[in-house]
């Protein structure tokens, strides 16, 4: 379908330009430079459903911030069971449908909530359709008016020819139920939206619907948003969705250059290649032919290396089935006795690594490599695969980070910090661990070219004879540096590689070598009296996760690291570096790490190295991923100044 004049302008006043393409229709494709960590466009909802009353069912924020700290949500009087941030949210749900459904008792599912909410937009519109001011059409960046937003509504694609019978009947059953409610039968009727009218806005809800996040990746929300509908998917994208309360935001993950696709992923991509395809397929019906899922792309290695995970995708699926036979529940038991196994099996590792020990023997000027004869522990494996990951990931990948031979690396007079320092910790003196209340933030359910050259063998210092180790800092933009004490890649051992791409497909490779990669049948054992587990397995992944709440929850901060460390390897390996996944990870890794050091007034050097490490790179990450407003960002500013100004007193 043809696209207006004004969607055109609009599109192409953001530096964009939508083609089409035989294998995935229209495609966004940038006509300009977007760097990485720009809003490439912004994207107004048709309509959204809050699943929650934590928060406002208008704007879906949770509370909003006023001068005087937080207001918390408003209940209508009336129904008693609706919230609002205040009473401009509340003016504006009561026109658009409150007002209709408003104490009527009536309990609604997700999917029938948005179809009524969109019927009634759609009506509201035909009743008051929207004249252009001369305003909006000079603004650059255009500004998205609601004929935009209605306009490109009119073009989603709707994939209704490709529909099962069964799905297409239960389509038509519930476009039935919509159009009798009485506030939607007559206007309805009157506007010639009819069943078929429906039953085409559920099948493009089923392939365009969005789920809405708060700033802590939680799913608050589903909601059609017309104008990011036209992003293709990728499970490796280079753009993601974030939200400002219901605004959906279209951020640049990586830089995008003229002529390149921006796509976004429609679904997690820390799920395994078996899950991801069925989702596309039967909800987006197409085949994903990207870099990690075609034959021929560099990630192809990743999900051999992952593994599937059709066992907790089975338990997903069979705790949707309420009565279930002797056999499937039997089959149940097993499954749940297997995981709870598997959890203890977790334990054990993760109370056998010793952390110190680990982090002073894989120091990145050694060389030191696990067994290759043994299969991997989680601490093996974390600190081996951390030797080639951080901060190399981050580095190559963003040319304003550099390194340097800077030693002021403690030195509190080496940068200014003023700009940064947040004006209520000024009056801190004694520096409790952080609240764990704002910590608490559970994970989503549950980020080039190389910007290094390569050095020539002969400039790369030896490890034995070297005096003084190239340590590196890198240098943030904004004027401060986060100094790392990690070799630069050119001193690194095992040798890092001076491009994302090869350090990854280097870190597959070596996973994969080694015998605990998931297709061994016959798995040796740790060589420290371990059972042996499949470390790269997603499978481990849900269950340290797991394992990570639980430690935070009893602020068992040692074992929290353990586990926030390994989950950023693998997240290493399943998300771009700046991806609001890894950007909210390391802000859980960094605080983590914080509390650890000041909880028990740990000294060791090598653990403040780290945490200033998890820190710098929350504070990089989030910038770039949610932006300099949001609470990762600031969290992550607090941290870094009550480190720099607490280090001397921890470390002494
Ligand atoms: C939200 S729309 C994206 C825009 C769409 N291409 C269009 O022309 O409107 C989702 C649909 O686009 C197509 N699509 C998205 N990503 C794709 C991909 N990586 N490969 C093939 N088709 C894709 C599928 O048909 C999917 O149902």
């Amino acid at each position: 379908m043809s696209l207006s004049p004004s969607i055109q302008h609009y599109i192409n006043g953001h530096n964009l330009t939508l083609t089409t393409s035989t294998q995935k229709g229209r495609t966004m494709v940038a006509t300009e430079y977007h760097h990485r960590g720009s809003i490439i466009i912004t994207s107004q909802p048709l309509a959204t459903v809050s699943v929650s009353d934590d928060y406002c069912q208008h704007c879906l924020r949770q509370s909003r911030k006023t001068d005087g700290g937080y207001t918390p949500l408003q209940r209508c009087s009336r129904c008693k069971s609706a919230y609002f941030c205040d009473m401009d949210c509340f003016k504006s749900a009561w026109i658009n449908y409150h007002r209709y459904v408003c104490g009527d008792g009536d309990w609604r599912t997700c999917d029938e909530e948005l179809l009524e909410r969109a019927v009634c937009s759609l009506i509201r519109y035909k009743q008051h359709p929207y004249t252009p001011t001369p305003n909006n059409l000079d603004s650059l960046p255009p500004k998205e008016t609601l004929d935009i937003t209605m306009e490109a509504f009119s073009c989603l694609q709707d994939h209704l020819d490709d529909q099962p019978a069964h799905i297409t009947q239960q389509l038509f059953d519930l476009a039935d139920k919509v159009l009798q409610r009485p506030y939607i039968q007559q206007q309805a009727l009157h506007y010639g939206i009819d069943q078929t009218t429906l039953v085409r806005l559920q099948s493009q809800f089923q392939c365009n619907g969005m789920s809405v996040q708060d700033e802590h990746l939680f799913v608050v929300g589903e909601g059609i948003y017309p104008v990011a509908s036209f992003f293709n998917h990728s499970c490796r994208p280079n753009a993601a969705a974030v939200f400002d309360g219901s605004l959906l935001l279209i951020k640049a993950i990586e830089p995008i250059g003229p002529g390149e696709e921006i796509t976004l992923a429609y679904i997690d991509i820390g799920r395994s290649r078996g899950y991801r395809q069925r989702i596309l397929r039967d909800r987006y019906f197409f085949t994903c032919d990207c870099v990690r899922c075609s034959d021929q792309g560099w990630l192809r290695l990743l999900d051999k290396m992952v593994g599937e995970d059709e066992e907790d995708e089975e338990e997903d699926i069979s705790n949707f089935v309420i009565s279930k036979p002797y056999s499937q529940q039997h089959q149940q038991q097993q499954r749940r006795r297997k995981k709870t196994d598997q959890l203890d099996t977790l334990r054990q590792h993760i109370n056998h690594w010793d952390l110190l020990t680990l982090s002073r023997q894989y120091d990145r000027l050694k060389n030191i490599h696990p067994d290759p004869s043994q299969s991997l522990t989680l601490g093996t494996f974390t600190h081996h695969m951390l030797q080639l990951f951080t901060p190399y990931v981050w580095s190559v990948n963003n040319p304003t980070l550099h390194y340097t031979n800077d030693q002021s690396l403690y030195s509190t007079t080496s940068c200014s910090m003023m700009d940064s320092i947040p004006a209520s910790s000024s009056s801190i003196t004694n520096t409790p661990p952080v609240s764990p209340s704002s910590i608490y933030t559970p994970l989503p359910a549950p980020v080039s070219p190389p910007h290094h050259p390569p050095a020539s063998p002969s400039s790369t210092p030896s490890p034995s004879t070297s005096t003084s180790p190239p340590y590196s800092s890198i240098f943030l933009d904004n004027g401060f540096y986060a100094q790392f004490d990690d070799p630069c890649p050119t001193a690194a051992q095992p040798p890092i590689q001076h491009d994302y791409q090869s350090i990854l497909t280097k870190a597959m490779e070596t996973c994969l070598s080694f015998p605990a990669n998931p297709h061994s049948t016959n798995i040796p054992s740790t060589g420290d009296g371990l059972l042996s587990i499949p470390v790269f397995r997603l499978s481990t992944l849900a269950g340290v996760h797991h394992l990570f709440y639980e430690a935070m929850e009893n602020k068992h901060w040692p074992f929290a690291v353990k586990c926030g460390l390994y989950i950023l390897i693998q997240y290493c390996f399943l998300y771009p570096p700046y991806h609001p996944t890894m950007a909210h990870h390391l802000a859980m890794l960094a605080k983590t790490g914080w509390n650890f050091i000041v909880q028990d007034s740990i000294r060791e050097k090598v653990y403040a190295r780290g945490v200033r490490r998890w820190i710098a790179l929350a504070k990089e990450t989030a910038k770039l991923a949610f932006g300099t407003r949001d609470c990762h960002y600031k969290e992550a500013v607090n941290l870094e100044w009550l480190f720099r100004r607490e280090h001397q007193l921890v470390l002494g």
